[in-house]
């Protein structure tokens, strides 16, 4: 008995080893980023939160009494999906319904037999394409117009179900007049020129806008309101994902024109705009007696890049190796961010003791993209002793949407770019580290190239050199998807595909833990 006991906790004990060496570390690597994407697709989150029992729909525990009193409107990239999921749930008690998706995804989606991500040839729900390149066009103002018309007719008795992701602002445009779609299309592509946050952008559209910050929940006022919605900004800032339709929120004027001067704006801004503007904090005065309203209105996030991420997380796990989550909300400059990827690297892989500056350099940049001193510490608690259990690798887990100052002409994105500063990061190390680091965006497109990200390593730059492939050249000119096209025939790349939902960028690095001290 007692040996049948050891054999079985030493089976327990190297299972890790023996399921890891099924594959390579860019495999798990490769495997773990799939997982999280899983985690977060649009049918999978709506499926997690909304609970039927019987004629009852319970959402983050709240319930609402179905007596075909339900309605329908979406809006984003992702809504599709979570338009036919809901309706596969709830459609028996379901009226009416619109969504406002991008132009062209029904035939993306087909193409990619992303099915389950289509609604039926007999659905209540109609599908309205819109927004060509992201941007607020006629169609989307269509959209948008009809979405206000089913919200404005809805009675006491009804519930709206609103489902909301990523590209919602630009698919439900509803400029206040006399400001027109032109002039807010202007407003809102000078901003976004001139390097405005996504914060920022979207406080100035909730204040030239009929239906965000709240207007759609006023518009379906009495009827109950329930949003769903799929974070693609970090912290999950409801009021500002898609520009907050639901959420109610006062707009702040001084923010507005503190915005608008900021870039520069406020000399050239068209008349209509200054009106609406100057006319706002009146019409303020007058929706605060609507208050009561708000408790008609249930908000809840479903799916967001720490959820992707726990996802991530158990399937590092399952793989057999040490998970360790950084933060979901990594920002700021790519090279900052890589910078801080190197060091992290260099302190899992120190053998022995780290050496005593590391530390603090690491304390240091992590302010500069977005990530505390406590999540620091702890993920340093979590590497320290990985360094100690000499068997399992570490999965450290990060998420957020870091920015690349484009000065060059290539093709590339953020993460590409990226994964190969990491690269370089690894490769001039002193530490000769097998870690592997992967970057990836949840949409599947990373920038405007047809991949998601890529993954690198130590030998990049020695493959690289083989190859006659100037690493410094490809980066100044911000060419990061030739680069990883070019490397090993483009093997380094990640290509999903459209993957139909989008809570940002997941990274994640694959940390062995370093030969023992001598
Ligand atoms: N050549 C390039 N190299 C690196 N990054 C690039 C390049 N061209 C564009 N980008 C970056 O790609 C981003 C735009 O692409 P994309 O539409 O995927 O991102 P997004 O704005 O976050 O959209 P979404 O929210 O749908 O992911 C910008 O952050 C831009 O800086
Ligand atoms: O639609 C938008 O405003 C952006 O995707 C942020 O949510």
């Amino acid at each position: 008995m007692a040996q049948v006991l050891t054999l079985c906790r030493s089976l327990l004990h190297w299972s890790p080893l023996w399921v890891r060496s099924m594959c390579s570390l860019e495999e798990q690597a490769r495997a773990i980023f799939a997982a999280a994407v899983e985690g977060v697709q649009p049918d999978s989150v709506v499926r997690r939160a909304l609970q039927r029992r019987g004629d009852e729909l319970v959402v983050a525990e709240h319930s609402f009494k179905l007596h075909h009193n339900l309605h329908l409107v979406g809006f984003g990239k992702a809504v599709l999906g979570m338009a036919a999921e809901a309706e596969r749930i709830v459609g028996d008690h379901l009226v009416q319904g619109i969504v406002s998706v991008p132009h062209g995804i029904q035939e993306t989606l087909q193409r990619h037999r992303k099915l389950n991500m289509l609604l039926d040839a007999s659905s209540k729900i109609k599908v309205m394409e819109g927004a060509k390149h992201n941007l607020p066009d006629t169609d989307a103002q269509r959209s948008a117009e009809s979405i206000w018309e089913l919200a404005s007719n809805l009675t006491e008795r009804d519930l709206l179900l609103v489902l909301i992701s990523g590209g919602g602002s630009a698919l439900l445009p509803a400029p206040v007049p006399p400001i027109t779609l032109q002039e807010k299309q202007e407003v809102t592509h000078r901003l976004a020129a001139a390097g405005a946050t996504i914060q920022e952008l979207n406080t100035v559209r909730r204040a030239l806008s009929l239906l965000k910050g709240g207007g759609l929940s006023r518009c379906a006022y009495p009827a109950q309101v329930v949003g769903l919605i799929l974070s693609d900004i970090i912290g999950d800032p409801v009021d500002l994902i898609a520009s907050g339709p639901t959420v109610w929120s006062e707009t702040s004027l001084e923010e507005v024109w503190a915005i608008l001067y900021r870039y520069n704006l406020y000399a050239t801004l068209p008349l209509s705009v200054k009106e609406v503007l100057n006319q706002t904090g009146s019409q303020q005065r007058s929706k605060l007696k609507d208050q009561p309203q708000q408790e008609n209105i249930l908000n809840t996030v479903i799916g967001s890049n720490a959820i992707a991420l726990e996802c991530a997380s158990h399937k590092a796990q399952e793989l057999g190796l040490r998970p360790v989550i950084l933060s979901p909300g990594v920002c700021g400059n790519v090279q900052a961010v890589a910078q801080l990827y190197g060091l992290l690297s260099r302190f899992a892989c120190s053998p022995g003791k780290e050496p005593p500056e590391l530390r603090d350099q690491i304390l240091k940049l992590g302010q500069e993209v977005g990530v505390g001193s406590s999540e620091l510490c702890r993920t340093m608690k979590h590497l320290e002793k990985g360094r100690q259990e000499s068997w399992h690798a570490t999965c450290l887990l990060a998420g957020g949407e870091p920015t690349v100052q484009l000065l060059g002409k290539g093709k590339g994105g953020r993460n590409q770019e990226l994964a190969l500063r990491v690269g370089l990061e690894l490769s001039r190390a002193e530490e000769r580290s097998t870690t592997v680091f992967l970057s990836g965006g949840t949409d599947g497109q990373d920038g405007p190239t047809e991949a998601a990200g890529a993954v690198s390593d130590r030998n990049m730059e020695t493959e690289a050199q083989s190859q006659g492939l100037d690493i410094d050249g490809f980066l100044r000119n911000n060419d990061s998807f030739t680069f990883f096209s070019s490397l090993s025939k483009g093997q380094k790349l990640l290509l999903p595909g459209l993957t139909g939902t989008n809570v940002m960028d997941v990274h994640l690095m694959i940390l062995p833990p370093p030969p023992p001290a001598e």
